[in-house]
């Protein structure tokens, strides 16, 4: 028998059906060898036909393969071929029970299929490193065609193939050795080149480490600077992720990186202002506590301020990036909780127009906060209820604005809020949560100075990241006002361009203008010096470009920042509306030091503001022009009683300068009714108050001593259960 150049055709006269050969083995290191088989060819003959066409290697052939492979004998017969091609290894199996299903299943591809030692075996005979074929292929698959992808060509052979699965298709036996993964000691390090040592113990296993283990008290910095592998280089096995959010936000918050907002402006409880140092160390620990909690996992947030409208209430804020952290590494936001910016058309919103905010904001990480068990799941029931519910006493919703302004509407209060009341004041802005109201105002309203306080850390972490993330949203804001404004003067030149007489036209040549009345090439005016040398800036507006678009296009997809704020035209502002800034960008130097200026005006502390006792209301001296109070009044009502509540407002009446506001929006009674069995200390209180919403301007005004009150209205929204009353009191 001999190997023809192109085509090999093995014929047997003692078999004339179609063969049970996997001669693709037979070509072992000939790549391109193509053999036609017709018939069984089971004869030990073809053994010696093999090695024939060994010598003609290097000729290309092409195949067709009209034979039948199993799985296993492919694979064993390959293997066996790494050195010594046995063809017979084939045949036998081919004479199994099975044949007959099997010869109907041919490899009907015309391959051209490289061996795995093509080329190469004569070289590798001697080399000791050798690579070790698999042997065993599941769904008869072989070493050429592992997945047996082949059969899937064939309808018919494949329906009688998978026709008993998993018999057909077996699974894996299960009882395998593990597979044994080895782990860097230091993450940050992971091939060891730090040490210089060439010790291959930077590799654990954590078979032999005897597994992970949960630290339940241990900060997860892992990959902290000096913190991995700070002595030997050798690190405990940081590879595991926080066990929930609080270590995570605690390292975030304890190291934040240099230049970003955590320091820049999150001043200490302690340092930010004497009066909440008075607040007692366990009112903290319970907040603590709290705050803990408020990190955990959210899937079914009751938000109680809008538990009646909001039973359709989009489902935007629950999505939950799970990417882990390590300190001191910028993060890109938690992109779901709604800012206050304009409402968007379309929006089922607060308010009437405006323009979208799309802004990313952070919200407080949710984390599932491990029982005794270590995992959520392992909780009974009843226990993972009473913690949801204790989660939420204080109101500290983590999704609160995006509850309050549904698609990132505009939050309709600020309607109500007029700005000479703000400006160049010094506010404070009790019951922040996540800062938004407290962005909003620091940012348009101007105020010298405003604080937001709350109760839980996790909503003022996520508060002070927030200020990034909207000193970001306004400018691309202010990039889309600036665009906007400048395609409708562009439209109003064009049409004012045809009525110019010629006269006019050298009258501007000569003032060095252009016909659209900005600076003529060459000419940049102050505003847009930045902007000329954009490389987004292509040509002078309006001008039809080779592609067909107009210029207008290409600003609108560029961000013309401002000139301050040069931002390139890498991303799209259209993307950053759509999607939300890559991230939102650090503080710079000159935004962070201007007194009175966003965002250095704004700061955000912890604190419980229901002082312990009577007592310390002594010790509080007037800070504030304005304290705002906006949706907390039940939830220190509840917690603390009516006894709480007169503290609270007492403190607030204290806390301000003689002639200062106090805007209150006060939740009213009946919503409290839905909240009263949240924790047995709630139940109790609920049941002893005697105060009711409707009373605090006349409490507010006879006992605590403002002088006046002003009622400015619900503000309409179209989530009813948020539409309150607000009041003005005057010290
Ligand atoms: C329903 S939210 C209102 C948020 C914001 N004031 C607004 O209206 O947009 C109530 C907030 O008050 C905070 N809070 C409750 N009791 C507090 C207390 N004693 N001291 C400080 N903050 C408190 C909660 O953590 C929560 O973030």
């Amino acid at each position: 028998m001999s190997v023809d150049e192109d085509t090999v055709k093995t014929g047997s006269p003692q078999a004339s059906s179609t063969s049970a050969l996997q001669l693709s083995e037979c070509t072992g290191g000939y790549s391109n060898i193509s053999v036609m088989v017709e018939g069984t060819a089971a004869t030990p003959d073809f053994a010696a036909a093999c090695p024939v066409s060994d010598t003609e290697a290097s000729t290309k052939h092409t195949i067709v393969t009209e034979a039948l492979s199993q799985s296993d004998d492919a694979g064993q017969g390959a293997r066996g071929n790494e050195n010594n091609i046995n063809p017979r290894n084939s045949f036998h199996h081919s004479k199994q029970p099975q044949q007959t299903k099997l010869t109907k299943r041919r490899n009907t591809a015309t391959s051209s299929f490289k061996h795995p030692t093509s080329g190469k075996r004569r070289r590798r005979a001697n080399s000791e490193s050798d690579s070790v074929l698999p042997t065993n292929f599941l769904l008869g698959g072989n070493i050429f065609d592992p997945l047996n992808l082949n059969s899937l060509l064939d309808e018919e052979v494949n329906r009688a193939l998978n026709a008993e699965t998993p018999k057909s298709s077996p699974l894996p036996a299960k009882s395998r050795d593990p597979v044994e993964i080895l782990i860097p000691r230091d993450i940050t390090d992971p091939l060891n080149l730090n040490s210089g040592l060439a010790d291959s113990s930077f590799l654990v296993s954590p078979f032999r480490v005897g597994g992970r283990k949960r630290h339940r008290n241990r900060h997860h910095g892992g990959g902290g600077v000096g913190g991995v592998g700070a002595a030997s280089g050798i690190a405990t096995t940081q590879v595991n992720l926080p066990e929930s959010g609080k270590s995570e936000v605690q390292t975030a918050t304890s190291a934040p990186p240099p230049g970003m907002l955590a320091t820049c402006s999150a001043p200490d409880v302690s340092k930010e202002s004497n009066s909440f140092s008075s607040v007692p160390e366990d009112s903290h620990e319970l907040s603590a506590d709290i705050s803990a909690s408020s990190k955990e996992e959210m899937t079914s947030v009751s938000l109680e301020e809008c538990t009646s409208a909001l039973s359709g209430a989009p489902n935007q804020h629950t999505s939950r990036r799970k990417r882990r952290r390590t300190s001191g590494k910028m993060e890109a936001p938690v992109t779901h909780s709604t800012p206050l910016g304009k409402s968007g058309s379309g929006d089922r919103s607060c308010g009437t127009g405006g323009s979208r905010n799309t802004q990313s904001f952070h919200t407080p990480r949710s984390g599932a906060k491990p029982g005794p068990g270590g995992r959520q799941h392992q909780q009974p029931h009843n226990q993972a209820k009473e913690q949801q519910k204790k989660k939420f006493q204080y109101g500290n919703y983590n999704k609160y604005y995006g509850y309050r302004n549904p698609g990132a509407s505009e939050d309709i209060r600020v309607r109500v809020l007029r700005p000479e009341w703000f400006e160049g004041k010094e506010v404070l802005d009790l019951g922040c949560n996540s800062g938004h109201l407290t962005l909003y105002i620091a940012k348009m309203l101007r105020p010298a100075r405003i604080l937001g306080v709350d109760i839980d850390n996790g909503l003022v972490h996520a508060a002070r990241k927030n200020i990034r993330h909207y000193l970001s949203e306004m400018q691309t804001q202010e990039a889309r006002h600036a665009t906007q404004e400048k395609k409708s003067t562009k439209q109003q030149e064009r049409n004012g361009k045809e009525s110019l007489t010629g006269s006019e036209k050298k009258h501007n040549e000569a003032e060095g203008r252009e016909e659209n009345g900005k600076p003529a090439k060459g000419q940049s005016g102050p505003a847009e010096a930045a902007y000329d040398n954009d490389s987004c800036r292509t040509d002078e507006a309006g001008t039809q470009r080779q592609d067909g678009k107009t210029e207008e296009m290409d600003q609108e997809d560029c961000d013309p920042s401002p000139a301050d704020h040069p931002v390139s035209c890498s991303f799209p502002v259209s993307l950053r509306i759509t999607r939300g800034p890559i991230a939102a960008p650090p503080l710079t130097e000159s935004s962070t030091t201007r007194p009175g200026e966003f965002p250095s005006n704004v700061s955000f502390v912890k604190a419980n503001y229901v002082l312990e006792n009577d007592n310390l209301l002594l010790t509080q001296r007037p800070e504030y022009d304005v304290i705002m109070c906006l949706s907390v009044t039940k939830w220190v009502h509840l917690n603390w009683g009516d006894g709480g509540l007169k503290r609270l407002f007492k403190r607030v009446y204290r806390h301000l300068r003689p002639g200062g506001m106090f805007i209150l929006e006060p939740q009213p009674w009946e919503s409290y009714v839905r909240r009263k069995k949240l924790t047995d200390n709630i139940n109790k209180n609920f049941q002893s108050i005697r105060l009711r919403p409707d009373q605090f301007p006349s409490y507010l005004t006879t006992e605590v001593g403002f002088t006046s009150s002003e009622y400015l209205g619900a503000p309409k929204c179209s989530i009813r259960g948020f539409q309150r009353p607000m009041y003005l009191f005057h010290k």
